[in-house]
């Protein structure tokens, strides 16, 4: 799908980065409103049999259920700042979305590991758009097999939209490391396109 969004020169990829899509002034507000109004949830993974609480906090909204991380996720009905939100999402990257995971990365120490989005509900070719309010975190994407390839990052700043699509998640994993500098809350919203049930 066409859009007017920079493109990041990665074989195997479609991902474009827009780092000042809502400014300042908007970002700041969207971020408090995020803040306070998001049903923030303390989620666990069971690795190796143990239940550990995720580095982050979470929330679902959205059109239709979704099972992400082994959990199955049923969605709360969209708050109106966020359906405000996936409009200009949708108007940027030409595509339409039916949920978004929310992130809250409440201090430096939380994080999110090497991952593709590649769950069969996102069908073939998962979109994903990605918009940053708050502290500003690094977030790099690695190639799954091709090793002449360095791992790419990029500052996910206040207020940037990035959109992985097209093959990208067939052969790309990303992740949000932890950071030892003292670093402000970040929320992150990922819109994505949840096909059945
Ligand atoms: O916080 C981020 O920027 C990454 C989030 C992510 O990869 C995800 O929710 O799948
Ligand atoms: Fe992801």
């Amino acid at each position: 799908m066409h859009n007017n969004l920079p493109l990041l020169p990665l074989p195997d990829a479609e991902v474009y980065f827009a780092p000042d899509f809502i400014l300042a002034p908007a970002a700041n507000a969207y971020f408090q409103k995020l803040m306070n109004e998001v049903n923030w949830q303390q989620q666990s993974i069971t690795m190796f049999g143990r239940s550990l609480p995720m580095p982050r906090l979470t929330a679902w909204y959205g059109d239709k259920g979704y099972t992400y991380s082994g959990l199955h996720n049923e969605p709360q009905p969209w708050l109106p700042m966020l359906l405000e939100l996936k409009e200009k999402v949708e108007q940027a990257s030409g595509q339409k979305y039916n949920s978004v995971l929310l992130n809250l990365y409440r201090t430096g120490q939380d994080s999110m590991g090497w991952h593709t989005d590649d769950e069969p509900e996102l069908g073939q070719q998962p979109r994903i758009a990605s918009l940053s309010f708050g502290g500003e975190r690094r977030f790099s994407l690695k190639h799954r097999t091709r090793k002449d390839l360095k791992p790419v990052t990029l500052t996910l700043t206040h207020g940037s939209l990035l959109l992985m699509q097209g093959p990208t998640q067939h052969h790309w994993l990303h992740h949000l490391p932890k950071t030892a500098k003292a670093v402000p809350p970040r929320i992150n919203l990922t819109f994505r396109y949840v096909n059945g049930r």
